[in-house]
């Protein structure tokens, strides 16, 4: 297809991927859902984790939790495109769980750590968009996560943020 300036578009142009990152408390989940609420095109990508449920996450919607075993099963089978470790629980993408939203004709959600946003980037290749949400500040963020009643520790999570925020800044220069 040509575009008005007569440049040549494909389909494999086509955005299919945008990974939303950010610490812990910066509002990406929140941000995330309204985009799922008011975009049907859009689906989310469900991580596997190895922490426990909170009272109002289903299994299979917000993550497929697992226990530690299964985790390092799939992991060491290849299912996971990626993974990383994070206050003291485990995260990842499996492939399974990218396929199904594709397969469905869907865009492709991300809400993953800055550092996994940027393996799955190089993973995929191809056109993919990379958010980076940036809180006000540490002192609002930490006072989100206690407003919240974070069951986490909050500590730990803090400095996490810290980290954080460097890796998003860095891959996401105009935040
Ligand atoms: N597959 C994944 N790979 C990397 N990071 C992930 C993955 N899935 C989730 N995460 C990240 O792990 C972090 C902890 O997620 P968790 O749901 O336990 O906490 P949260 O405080 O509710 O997160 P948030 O406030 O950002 O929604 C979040 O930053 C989340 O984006």
């Amino acid at each position: 297809m040509a575009l008005p300036d007569g440049s040549m578009f494909s389909k494999s142009d086509v955005v299919r991927r945008i990974i939303i990152s950010g610490p812990s408390g910066s509002g990406k989940t929140t941000l995330i859902n309204r985009v799922l609420q008011y975009n049907e095109k859009c689906q989310l990508v469900v991580s596997h984790t190895t922490r426990s449920p909170r009272d109002d996450e289903i299994d299979t919607v917000h993550y497929h939790f697992v226990d530690q075993e299964q985790m390092k099963y799939l992991i060491q089978t290849g299912e996971m495109f990626e993974f990383v470790e994070f206050d003291g629980q485990m995260y990842g993408t499996s492939k399974s769980s990218v396929y199904d939203v594709e397969n469905a004709g869907k865009i492709c959600i991300f809400d993953v750590l800055a550092e996994s946003a940027l393996k799955l980037k190089k993973v995929f290749g191809g056109p993919s968009v990379l958010i980076f949400i940036k809180p006000p500040s540490l002192e609002v963020l930490k006072q989100r996560l206690l407003d919240r009643g974070d069951t986490g520790n909050i500590e730990r999570r803090i400095e996490s943020a810290k980290e954080e925020l460097e890796y998003g800044v860095a891959i996401c220069p105009y935040v």
